[in-house]
C-alpha cells in the first residue's frame, strides 16, 4: 500500500488511543506461562500482537476471543514441542519466546523478514541462554535461530543490556519457572531501562516474586514459582499515540486522544512533557490528552532513551520547531526494524528536513516555514518511520508518497484511519 500524504493545515476531533503493544505482548505471554485460565481485556490487534497470539497457540495455549477480550488457558512450563515458530517481524516476541523455547527439545525461529528482523542481533540473549544449559544454533547471532533446550537451569546468569532491554525481560519472564533460584546481573549499560519496569509490573501482577536492585542491574529470582492466572486490562499505547500527538502539534489543531493513563510505566508517556517543553498547548487530565496546536514549536534537547519508541515521532515534530533540537542517547535505535538513525535521517532529508546524525544522536535544525516534500519515501519495513514521515508530509508544501505504508500494521493498523477521521488529507492506494 502507498500512502499519499497531502498538505493538511488543520486537524480536529477525538480518537481512542490504540491498546498498548508492549503490555499486550507481556500479558499474553504470562497468561500462556500460567497453569490455568487468564483473561486479557482490550488486547492490541496488530501484526506484533497477532504474532504473540499465534506463537503461544502453537506452543499449546488455548485461546478464545471476542471483541473486547482474549481468554487464554496457559501451558505453564510445559509448552507443546513444536519444531518451528514464525514471529513475523516482532523483535520483542522473538526475544521473549527464545527463552520459553528453552523448555522444548528443538525449536527453529524462521527468518520471515530477512531485511528487517533478519538483520537484528540477538547474541546477548544467546550467550545468556547458553549459561542456562541451552544449545543455540544461529547465523552470527541472527535468524534463523534453533533453540535446543528441554531442561534449562537457573543459577548465576549475566546478560548485556547495551543493545536491547528485551534480552533481560526475556530471562525475567522464564527464570521464576526454573527449578533453581537465579541471580541475573546486567552487564554494561541497560538501554530502554524504563520498559523493564513494565516487565516487572506484569510479572508481579501474576503473583511471581522477583527482587530487583534499584538501578535494575541485579535480580534475585526464587525458582519453582508459578504464574497465577489473572484478569488483565491493557492500557492505551503511548508510542503509537505519540505520532498522532505529533501530527496535532505541527498543524492548527484541536485533537483529543482518550485512554492515555497519566500514571503509566510506559516511558513514552514522556511525550507529553516533550511536547510541552516544545511549547505545545497541551493538557493531560482524566487520562485524556488534548492538544490545541498553532504550528509553533520550539527546539529542545532530550534523552531519547526515556521514550525510545516515540523518538521518531518527536523528531518529526522538531523538524518544524524554531531552533536546533538534539535527541541523544539513542544509539540502540540503530538495531530496530531498520537503522532508525541513518535510514530515518536519509528519508527526512529527502523530504526536505535539515537533520544530522551522530553515532547516538539525531540533530534537527528546525524549519518553522515547513519542508518542500514532493518525493517518495522508503518505509524500510518500519512502522515508526511510516508514522513519523506521515507527520512530516502533513506539514510539507508538496506532500509525500510513502511506499509500503502497510507495514504500519506492525503496531498501529488503524493509524491512517485515525488521521483521516481527524481531517488529514491522505489517500491510500492498494498495490
Ligand atoms: O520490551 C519490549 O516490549 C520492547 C522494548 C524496546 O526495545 P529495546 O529494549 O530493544 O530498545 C522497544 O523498542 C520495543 O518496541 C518493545
Ligand atoms: C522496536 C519495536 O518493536 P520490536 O523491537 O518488538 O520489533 C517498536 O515497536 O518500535
Amino acid at each position: 500500500m502507498k500512502a499519499i500524504v497531502k498538505p493538511t493545515p488543520r486537524l480536529g476531533g477525538t480518537i481512542n488511543a490504540l491498546s498498548s503493544k508492549n503490555y499486550t505482548t507481556r500479558y499474553l505471554l504470562i497468561a500462556a506461562l500460567a497453569d490455568g485460565t487468564s483473561t486479557v481485556y482490550f488486547p492490541a490487534h496488530s501484526e506484533d500482537s497477532d504474532a504473540m497470539r499465534r506463537c503461544i497457540r502453537d506452543l499449546g495455549a488455548v485461546l478464545e476471543e471476542d471483541n473486547e477480550k482474549m481468554i487464554i488457558r496457559g501451558f505453564g512450563r510445559h509448552p507443546k514441542h513444536v519444531s518451528e515458530l514464525n514471529v513475523g517481524n516482532a523483535g520483542a516476541v522473538l526475544r521473549f519466546l527464545m527463552s520459553v523455547a528453552a523448555f522444548c527439545p528443538e525449536v527453529t525461529f524462521i527468518n520471515a523478514y530477512p531485511d528487517s528482523l533478519g538483520k537484528r542481533p540477538h547474541d546477548d540473549l544467546i550467550d545468556a541462554l547458553k549459561q542456562m544449559g541451552v544449545e543455540v544454533e544461529h547465523r552470527e547471532g541472527k535468524l534463523p535461530i534453533t533453540i535446543r533446550g528441554g531442561h534449562p537451569h537457573g543459577g548465576k546468569i549475566t546478560v548485556s543490556g547495551n543493545v536491547s532491554s528485551q534480552f533481560l525481560s526475556s530471562l525475567l519472564f522464564v527464570a521464576p519457572l526454573l527449578d533453581e533460584d537465579s541471580e541475573i546481573t546486567v552487564l554494561h549499560d541497560l538501554k530502554s531501562k524504563i520498559i523493564v519496569g513494565q516487565t516487572l509490573e506484569v510479572i508481579a501482577q501474576a503473583g511471581v516474586k522477583i527482587e530487583a536492585s534499584d538501578d535494575l542491574m541485579h535480580y534475585k529470582i526464587p525458582g519453582k514459582q508459578q504464574y497465577t492466572p489473572q484478569n488483565y486490562t491493557v492500557q492505551g499505547d503511548y508510542p503509537g499515540s505519540a505520532a498522532i500527538l505529533a501530527a496535532a502539534a505541527v498543524t492548527h489543531s484541536d485533537v483529543t486522544v482518550l485512554h492515555l493513563a497519566e500514571q503509566s510505566k510506559q516511558g513514552e508517556r514522556a511525550v507529553v512533557d516533550v511536547l510541552r517543553a516544545m511549547g505545545v498547548d497541551l493538557t493531560h487530565e482524566n487520562d485524556t490528552v488534548r492538544i490545541r496546536g498553532n504550528q509553533k514549536l520550539t527546539a529542545g534537547e532530550f534523552d531519547g532513551d526515556h521514550f525510545t519508541d516515540a523518538v521518531l515521532a518527536m523528531v518529526a515534530a522538531a523538524v518544524f520547531a524554531e531552533g536546533t533540537s538534539r535527541f541523544y542517547n539513542v544509539e540502540n535505535l540503530r538495531y530496530k526494524e531498520c537503522d532508525r538513525i541513518t535510514d530515518f535521517v536519509n528519508e527526512l532529508r529527502k523530504a526536505g528536513a535539515d537533520v544530522e546524525e551522530r553515532q547516538s544522536e539525531i540533530i534537527v535544525h528546525g524549519r518553522p516555514q515547513g519542508v518542500t516534500g514532493g518525493v517518495e519515501i522508503n518505509a524500510h519495513y518500519d512502522h515508526r518511520v511510516i508514522m513519523a514521515l506521515t507527520v512530516v508530509g502533513l506539514r510539507s508544501e508538496q506532500g509525500l508518497i510513502i511506499n509500503d505504508a502497510h507495514h504500519v500494521a506492525k503496531s498501529y493498523p488503524h493509524y491512517f484511519e485515525h488521521l483521516l477521521s481527524l481531517g488529514a488529507q491522505i489517500e491510500l492506494v492498494q498495490e
